[in-house]
């Protein structure tokens, strides 16, 4: 599986680093990292950007440029890798067989991670054209992320929806959630104190198991109180029912797009 050559180590490749480096699942000395912005001093023991002919060492190669700009930066690398590199793409919408195409064939796993992987607290879809190419997609995500192979590549327009982008629709939520409890009175910093440790807190029921998202929401609803009237507007007319299947729906719309 290493040395682990990362095409891109800006916002996603550095979460991977950091997930790797505090579970132990690989070390920095694992890793050959390509990118401008890169330097030995924020990835010690890793191999920065080194020639080209390096690259050949490489087991996997982990492609995590935005999907707009993955053709140019492969082009260069791709006669330096060795025949038997396994690809393991986190571009949003760029499909298995343009990629392999763009590798010469070789063999692609694409993965869609969230950002909480630095922590080993991500998710990851995943979804390979080989066997190899899975286990190496697992073997670089489970120990980070809890994951779910997708039997059909299309599948992935909608895991980015529901998972690679919805971390923040969350932060949106509660930036919006500081806001309006700071438009009733409360001073900015106490509403944020309130909001952020409220949804961690319900964040961390939910991870323990064992309840419904529906019962949790259930437990704190009494009948004719305050979360009612709240939930009333949020889950009534234009609320989450109308909002989310709009939101997930643009979003896979331009996964589409990038891949096209
Ligand atoms: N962020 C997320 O939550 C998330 C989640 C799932 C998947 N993804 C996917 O992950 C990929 C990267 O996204 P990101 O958010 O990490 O973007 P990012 O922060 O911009 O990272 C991309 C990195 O690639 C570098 N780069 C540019 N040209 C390069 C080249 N020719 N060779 C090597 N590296 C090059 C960039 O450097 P410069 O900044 O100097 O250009 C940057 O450091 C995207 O394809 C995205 O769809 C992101
Ligand atoms: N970030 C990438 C995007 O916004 C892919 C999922 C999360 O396109």
């Amino acid at each position: 599986m290493t040395p682990i050559l990362l095409l891109g180590a800006g916002r996603m490749g550095g979460a991977l680093i950091e997930g790797w480096r505090r579970t132990e699942a690989f070390a920095l000395s694992d890793l050959i990292v390509r990118d401008p912005a890169a330097t030995a001093q924020a990835f010690p023991g890793a191999v920065v950007n080194p020639p080209l002919e390096a690259l050949g060492a490489a087991k996997v190669v982990l492609l995590a440029v935005k999907p707009q700009i993955w053709r140019e930066a492969v082009k260069d690398v791709v006669p330096h890798l060795a025949p038997d590199a396994i690809i393991v793409s986190i571009a949003a919408g760029v499909r298995a067989a343009d990629i392999s195409e763009a590798f010469g064939g070789r063999r692609v796993a694409r993965v869609m991670p969230t950002t909480a992987v630095a922590i080993g607290q991500g998710a990851a879809s995943l979804y390979a054209d080989t066997p190899e190419a899975l286990e190496a997609a697992k073997a670089l995500l489970a120990p980070v992320a809890a994951t779910v192979e997708l039997a059909d590549e299309r599948l992935m327009h909608a895991a980015t929806a529901v998972s690679g982008s919805a971390p923040a629709y969350l932060y949106a939520f509660i930036e919006a959630l500081e806001a309006a409890g700071a438009d009733q009175g409360l001073t900015p910093e106490d509403s944020a104190r309130l909001a952020r440790a409220t949804i961690a807190g319900a964040s961390a029921l939910l991870a323990q198991g064992g309840e419904e998202p529906s019962d949790l929401r259930k437990q704190v609803t009494s009948p004719g109180g305050t979360t009612a009237a709240a939930l009333s507007v949020l889950m009534g007319e234009g609320g989450f029912g109308d909002l989310l299947p709009k939101a997930l729906a643009a979003a896979v719309k331009r996964s589409e797009e990038l891949g096209s």
